[in-house]
């Protein structure tokens, strides 16, 4: 099994290797094709689609994986939302992970065009946040890190891709 991932940040890498341990994993950056702090669910899964498109057409008999991390209101609050998508010649699965409210501060910071990835280095104090913990390691007081909350997107894709091919065979 060929995986593709579009993406080289180790937190969402780890994470497919994770989930697909016995997969052959190529790490490939692709663009998204959206903004670089996609501010919807709807702009986010696109971003995730988008790389996974680009990872499944760049070579034969693969399959595609995006992951995107974005934030999105409910009402005039803010939340870190996350997508993935898994897809193959036959089918597109698609699956979004846990969200947490993030405070007022950091919605102001993104307002004035600052990614979320830096404004959380500055916040915390800390370096390469969105390679490592990631905002919702920082605000579960490093409960849940960001790769964990990647490998659970990853388990939901593998599932209902196992699902599928479970009922779809001739
Ligand atoms: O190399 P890529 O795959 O692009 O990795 P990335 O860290 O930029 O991740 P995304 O593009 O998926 O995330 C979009 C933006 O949101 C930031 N971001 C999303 N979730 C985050 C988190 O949990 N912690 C820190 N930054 C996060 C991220 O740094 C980007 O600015
Ligand atoms: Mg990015």
């Amino acid at each position: 099994m060929n995986i593709i991932v579009g993406s080289k940040n180790p937190t969402k890498t780890k994470a497919v290797e994770e989930i697909f341990p016995e997969a052959k994993l190529t790490p490939l950056n692709v663009p998204s094709d959206v903004s670089a702090q996609p501010f919807s669910d709807e702009e986010t899964r696109k971003g995730a689609m988008n790389r996974a498109r680009h990872c499944l057409n760049s070579s034969s008999n693969v399959i595609g994986i995006g992951l995107e991390g974005g934030v999105m209101y409910v009402g005039n609050e803010l939340y870190l939302c996350n997508w993935g998508v898994l897809m193959t010649e036959d089918q597109t699965f698609t699956a979004s992970g846990a969200r947490i409210f993030l405070p007022k501060e950091i919605d102001l910071k993104l307002q004035e065009g600052m990614e979320l990835g830096d404004i959380m280095d500055d916040y915390s104090m800390r370096k390469e946040v969105r390679n490592k913990e990631g905002a919702i390691g920082i605000f579960t007081n490093d409960l849940i890190s960001r790769k964990e909350m990647f490998s659970h997107i990853m388990k939901l894709l593998r599932g209902q891709w196992e699902y599928w091919e479970e009922h779809n065979k001739n």
